[in-house]
């Protein structure tokens, strides 16, 4: 059987510069994954390309595949079927996002009517209950809302309410909870996670944040400079990183109890798209680096059943000292 979503060799050009230079990724039916990574390394962008939702001077090459079909470059009368149809994405800032001069029910409506053509009192009832099912108190009334009168986590909940409105079988989460204050961050991450639960929609969330990731993904793909450089089960990952640069993001993490220690974090910065280095893009900044690693970019190879990793000296169990026995 087919993954739901199949992205393979997936590249993107703006002005000749690459942003992204082969992104491979599956995501099984049902499944929640997380795609993190410093600012800038391609997380937005990969999903932007698969949807077709770059701008125009972008070159986009590669193979996304939905459900077995082809989707890159796909008629728009079949791209319009897809975004917010099978696949919807929300974004960081929903306030850009919105209509700032409809009504919430409105919006909400239009997209019952795109995508499951319904109209009328029904799509109106249709809103008020996803409404409801986020967790947007007094949801009738809400309906005459305008964006502005709601807070910045209530309009969230709209987003999800529209990007349920075509039944997805897959929501892509583009840092939903970044602009939100942390106990609002909770309540939208498990409504996610109960959505997801509820509708068997399988969940990709994008995230800088690997302590975000922890509770709502089981599966973590680490991207770096444009390509997936780690791709395990989110236990494994926080267990035992293989590649460098996940074990620095980790490293970086505060701790979650005990004191406070200064935060270990990754020297420099990720290398501009124009300056790649000829080998492995983290070589640079990696302590593990030996003249091998500047040979060419290495692919991603098993470290261990179901554990990926794109390096040549990839961190063994062994090494990690959180899995050597006491
Ligand atoms: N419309 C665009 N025109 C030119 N370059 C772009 C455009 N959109 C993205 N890029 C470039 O593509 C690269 C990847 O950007 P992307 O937004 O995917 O990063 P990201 O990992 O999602 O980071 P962030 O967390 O900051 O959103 C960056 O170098 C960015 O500058």
């Amino acid at each position: 059987m087919h993954p739901l979503v199949e992205i393979r060799g997936l590249t993107a050009a703006f002005d000749g510069i690459p942003a992204l230079r082969g992104v491979d990724l599956a995501i099984g039916r049902g499944e929640a994954v997380a795609l993190v990574g410093e600012s800038g390394c391609g997380k937005s962008v990969t999903w932007l390309a698969a949807l077709g939702l770059l701008p125009g001077k972008a070159k986009v090459g590669g193979s996304v595949r939905l459900d077995g079909q082809e989707i890159l470059h796909a008629a728009p009368s079949v791209l319009d079927e897809v975004r917010g149809g099978r696949v919807a994405m929300i974004f960081q800032d929903p306030a850009s996002s919105l209509n700032p001069v409809h009504r919430i029910g409105r919006q909400i409506t239009e997209a019952l009517r795109l995508h499951r053509g319904m109209a009328g009192n029904a799509a109106r009832e249709e809103a008020r209950r996803l409404l409801d099912r986020v967790g947007m108190p007094d949801a009738r009334r809400r309906l005459d809302a305008y964006p502005h009168e709601l807070s910045g986590g209530q309009n969230q909940r709209v987003m999800i309410a529209m990007a349920l409105a075509g039944q997805p079988e897959l929501l892509v989460a583009d840092e939903p909870t970044t602009a939100l204050d942390v106990t609002i961050q909770a309540q939208i991450l498990e409504l996610l996670a109960e959505i997801r639960r509820d509708t068997g929609m399988a969940l990709v969330l994008i995230s800088h944040d690997l302590g975000v990731v922890a509770e709502t993904c089981e599966r973590v793909c680490v991207m770096y400079a444009g390509r997936i450089v780690e791709e395990t089960a989110a236990a494994d990952l926080f267990a035992a990183p293989a590649h460098p640069y996940a074990a620095g993001l980790l490293a970086a993490l505060p701790p979650i109890d005990g004191p406070r220690r200064p935060l270990a974090a990754i020297p420099g910065g990720v290398p501009e798209p124009w300056a790649m280095p000829p080998g492995c893009p983290f070589a640079p900044r990696c302590p593990r680096h030996v003249a091998a690693c500047d040979a060419a970019p290495p692919a991603l190879m098993t470290v261990a059943p179901g554990h990926r990793a794109a390096c040549i000296r990839p961190i063994e169990p062994a090494h990690n000292p959180e899995l050597i026995p006491a």
